[in-house]
C-alpha cells in the first residue's frame, strides 16, 4: 500500500494491485464512486477507459470533486487474456467466496478482498454512493451498450440513473429478478449504492478497441468524478429500451447446448414454443412471445447460469 497526494489537492492511495483511491483535497465531496473494470480479465474496454480516466487525474486534466475508486478487478486474468483464472470473479461476490462446500482460490480469495475494500470505502453516512462495474460482452448485441440493474425489492429503479446512463450512450436497461451474486448486486443489497453492470460492447484484446465508441460514457464520468454537484440530464421515456429479466436458465447437465450458433447476438428475440437449447434429451423452449435471450453461455459449471431470458416492458415503474 502507498499514498501520496497530487499538488495539494487530491489525495492517491493504492490498497492493493488494482485497486487505487482518490480523495479531493480541497472541498468535502458528497459522492463516493466507484469504477470497477477487469472483473473478467479479457473485456477490456473499460480497463483502457478507467486507465484514460486515472491518466488524467494524475496529469491534472481532470481536477476531482468526489471521491472514487478505481478497481482493476481479476490482475491475474488480464495478464493471462481471459475471462478468470479458475473460475468466474461475477459469481462469487455477496459472500459467496466463502461458501464453506467449495475449495479456495485466487479468484474467490479476491473477492473476499474487494469485498472488504467496497466496506472500507463506503463508510461515510449522507453521501451519495455509486457503482459502475464495466464489462463488455462474449458476443455481439442488438443493443451495443446495455446495463443490468440489480434486483431491488421494494425500491423503484431511478429515472435520475437510466436518464445519467443513456446520456453517457446506455441503450438498454435489463431490470433483475432475483438476488445474485455478482459484485453489481453485491453493492446495491449491502450498501444501498446505485449500482450496475455495465456492458460496453463485444471483448476484443488490449488494444483493438474503439474508444470514441464510449466517447459519452466517459464525457459523463468525468463530469460525476469532477463536478460538484451530480450530473442530472432529462430523462425521456422513449431514449431507451427497458427489459424485465423473466428467468435465467440454468445448466443442470452436462451435455447442455444452445440451438443457435455463437454469433447470434443477445437481445435476439424467440416464437413462443421455439426451442432455445437442449440438455439431458429435454428441450428447453421460450416461455412467451418475443422472448430474448441475453448471455447466452454453455461453457460454465453445472449449476450456474446459462441465460438470462428478458421480455421489453416499456411499463416497468421508476421513480
Ligand atoms: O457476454 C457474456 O456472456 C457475459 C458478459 C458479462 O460478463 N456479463 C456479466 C453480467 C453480470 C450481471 O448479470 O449483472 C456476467 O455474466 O458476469
Ligand atoms: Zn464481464
Amino acid at each position: 500500500a502507498e499514498q501520496g497526494v497530487i499538488a495539494d489537492h487530491t489525495q492517491v492511495e493504492i490498497w492493493d494491485s488494482g485497486v487505487l483511491v482518490f480523495t479531493p483535497l480541497t472541498a468535502e465531496p458528497t459522492s463516493d464512486i466507484v469504477l470497477s473494470s477487469g472483473i473478467h480479465g479479457n473485456e477490456t474496454a473499460p480497463i483502457e477507459l478507467c486507465n484514460q480516466l486515472i491518466r488524467a487525474i494524475l496529469q491534472q486534466h481532470l481536477l476531482l470533486r468526489q471521491r472514487v475508486m478505481f478497481i482493476f478487478g481479476n490482475p491475474m486474468a488480464m495478464i493471462n487474456g481471459t475471462r478468470f483464472v479458475t473460475e468466474n470473479l461475477n459469481r462469487l461476490f455477496n459472500g459467496e467466496h466463502a461458501n464453506p462446500n467449495v475449495l479456495t482460490n485466487g479468484e474467490r480469495a479476491r473477492a473476499a478482498k474487494l469485498e472488504s475494500y467496497m466496506q472500507q470505502f463506503f463508510t461515510a453516512t449522507g453521501r451519495k454512493r455509486f457503482h459502475y462495474d464495466l464489462h463488455t460482452a462474449i458476443r455481439g448485441s442488438r443493443h451495443e451498450r446495455f446495463a443490468v440493474c440489480p434486483y431491488r425489492p421494494g425500491k423503484p429503479h431511478l429515472k435520475q440513473q437510466i436518464a445519467f446512463l443513456s446520456a453517457a450512450g446506455i441503450e438498454a436497461f435489463l431490470m433483475h429478478h432475483e438476488p445474485t451474486t455478482t459484485f453489481s448486486y453485491a453493492s446495491s443489497a449491502n450498501y444501498q449504492a446505485e449500482a450496475f453492470t455495465v456492458e460496453l460492447g463485444k471483448v476484443m484484446p488490449f488494444g483493438q478497441n474503439d474508444l470514441t465508441r464510449l466517447a459519452a460514457l466517459r464525457a459523463m464520468l468525468m463530469a460525476l468524478l469532477a463536478e460538484t454537484a451530480t450530473p442530472t440530464p432529462d430523462f425521456a421515456a422513449d431514449k431507451q429500451v427497458l427489459y424485465r429479466v423473466c428467468r435465467s436458465i440454468t445448466k443442470n447437465f452436462a451435455d447442455f447446448a444452445f440451438t443457435f450458433d455463437k454469433d447470434l447476438p443477445n437481445f435476439t428475440q424467440f416464437a413462443q414454443g421455439e426451442v432455445l437449447a437442449h440438455e439431458n434429451g429435454q428441450a428447453i423452449v421460450a416461455e412467451q412471445e418475443g422472448e430474448a435471450i441475453v448471455f447466452p453461455n454453455a461453457q460454465i459449471p453445472i449449476g450456474q447460469r446459462a441465460a438470462l431470458c428478458v421480455v421489453a416492458d416499456p411499463g416497468i415503474p421508476l421513480a
